[in-house]
């Protein structure tokens, strides 16, 4: 399945038991010997009794992440059109977040992604005080941040211009920065309108996607923060656009999107 160009393997573990280790889960994940995907997206019984599904989410490196929001929008097309349910308002779970999506009649799934987390411990980030902004020295150059967690760790800085931003060098360096004791997806943020952003996004486990769901939530909560965006903005991402929302702190991130089934088959491993 994909979401605007952001690619999962997507297995039913409920109707069958399925085991797969860190590297049985990187070699499907490789492009040309494997089957090829940014992220493998485990589906499973709910662990609590107000979910319908749980989650879980591994990096094509085969690390495990707590939250995915292009891959939370897929399980809620697969699991209806695998009839597995036929609701059309679906509470899922990850490791680390509960969501409420819903199936519009356009076909987009609007995911009600929870509150974002701005609390360094939270996050996780090693500054003391929470702040808007953080300032980060690597390699001899000062980056001014934003810090956000949506169930996983994002650092969001902002470009004048997205198409030369240094995603390829820079993202290495600020995900695995000694500030991010669990390394960090990297936003790169352009603003065009308070209402328009362009977004990049290196992803931890990955490198760079076509889009990242929980990176364009964190990236207008950021934006938001730093007053630069309004409330409803549409995010336009290498592979395509969403539409998220966010009242401000103590609210829920809404977000908008497609996903669409590319594939189905069988593997033995
Ligand atoms: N690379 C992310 C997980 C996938 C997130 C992304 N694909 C999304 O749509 O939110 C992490 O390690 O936290």
């Amino acid at each position: 399945m994909q979401g605007i160009g952001n690619d999962f393997m997507v297995v039913d573990a409920i109707s069958q038991p399925v085991y797969l280790n860190q590297g049985q889960i990187s070699q499907l994940a490789h492009r040309n010997f494997g089957i090829g995907f940014d992220q493998l997206l485990m589906i499973e019984a709910p662990q609590h009794p107000e979910a319908d599904f749980h989650f879980r989410i591994f990096n094509a490196d085969g690390s495990e992440a707590g939250h995915c929001g292009n891959g939370a929008r897929a399980v809620a097309k697969y699991v209806r059109q695998k009839g597995l349910t036929w609701k059309r308002e679906l509470r899922l779970s990850t490791n680390t977040a509960t969501m409420n999506t819903v199936m519009e009649d356009n076909g987009l799934i609007t995911i009600n992604m929870g509150k974002p987390r701005l609390e360094p411990e939270k996050i996780p980030l090693r500054f003391a005080q929470q702040s808007e902004t953080y300032m980060i020295d690597a390699e001899g150059i000062r980056y001014k941040i934003g810090a956000v967690s949506m169930g996983n760790p994002h650092c969001v800085l902002q470009v004048e211009d997205i198409d030369k931003a240094a995603v390829g060098k820079v993202g290495p360096i600020l995900s695995h920065h000694s500030y991010f004791p669990a390394q960090a997806n990297v936003g790169f943020m352009q603003v065009v309108e308070s209402n328009e952003i362009k977004l990049r996004v290196f992803e931890r486990g990955v490198g760079e996607t076509l889009a990242c769901g929980t990176g364009a939530c964190a990236a207008v909560v950021a934006g938001r923060l730093q007053k630069i965006l309004d409330e409803k903005v549409k995010v336009t991402l290498p592979g395509g656009s969403l539409w998220i929302r966010w009242a401000g702190k103590g609210s829920p991130v809404y977000m908008t999107g497609p996903a669409k089934v590319v594939f189905e088959g069988q593997i033995d491993v």
